[in-house]
């Protein structure tokens, strides 16, 4: 599994332990830092959280491991990028079901919220779970899909699907 992390500066040390966490799992085949390298680095945790998740749509990494200060933030942002799906997880259900009920690429942590050893149990399970495409909530996670390629159709490629499908006579109108 290829992980990216990413956090803002209220985020950064839980964000450091966790990825120094995951370089010593079996598990993972590959940790990507994209930032932020330190507490003096301001940047707004939109920036690393857009370009962590971007990472995951291009199929660069499989996961992301996200901190700020609540986890919401980099949630948020992360759930901008097309075909990301990104959850706040200081639970273990939580986490659980993330994976196994939405699919989620991402789970994000506030560092103002729960303690690092709370939050490294957390991804320890987490890491272990998969997503059943033939589960019950795979038709759940792909009315999402669905909706974003309705929807935004240039964000996700289905505009470009679409013209070569009439290009060649066939696909949607
Ligand atoms: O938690 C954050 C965003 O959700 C971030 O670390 C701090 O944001 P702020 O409260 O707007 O400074």
């Amino acid at each position: 599994m290829r992980i990216v992390v990413a956090a803002d500066n209220a985020g950064v040390d839980l964000k450091n332990r966790l990825r120094d966490l995951m370089r010593a799992d079996a598990r993972v085949a590959e940790v990507t830092d994209v930032g932020v390298a330190d507490a003096s680095d301001d940047s707004a945790y939109p920036v690393p959280a857009v370009a962590a998740a971007e990472l995951i749509a291009r199929g660069e990494a499989d996961r992301g491991v996200l901190v700020c200060g609540t986890g919401i933030g980099v949630a948020i942002s992360a759930n901008k990028v097309p075909g990301i799906r990104a959850t706040v997880a200081h639970d273990s259900y939580s986490a659980e079901r993330s994976i196994k009920s939405n699919n989620c690429q991402i789970i994000t942590f506030g560092a103002r919220v729960i303690g690092p050893e709370a939050a490294e149990k957390i991804l320890t399970e987490w890491l272990g779970y998969t997503f059943d495409e033939a589960s019950p909530s795979a038709a759940k996670v792909a009315c999402i899909t669905a909706y974003e390629t309705t929807h935004y159709p240039h964000t996700t490629g289905q505009d470009d699907r679409d013209r070569a499908g009439r290009a060649a006579g066939v696909g949607r109108a």
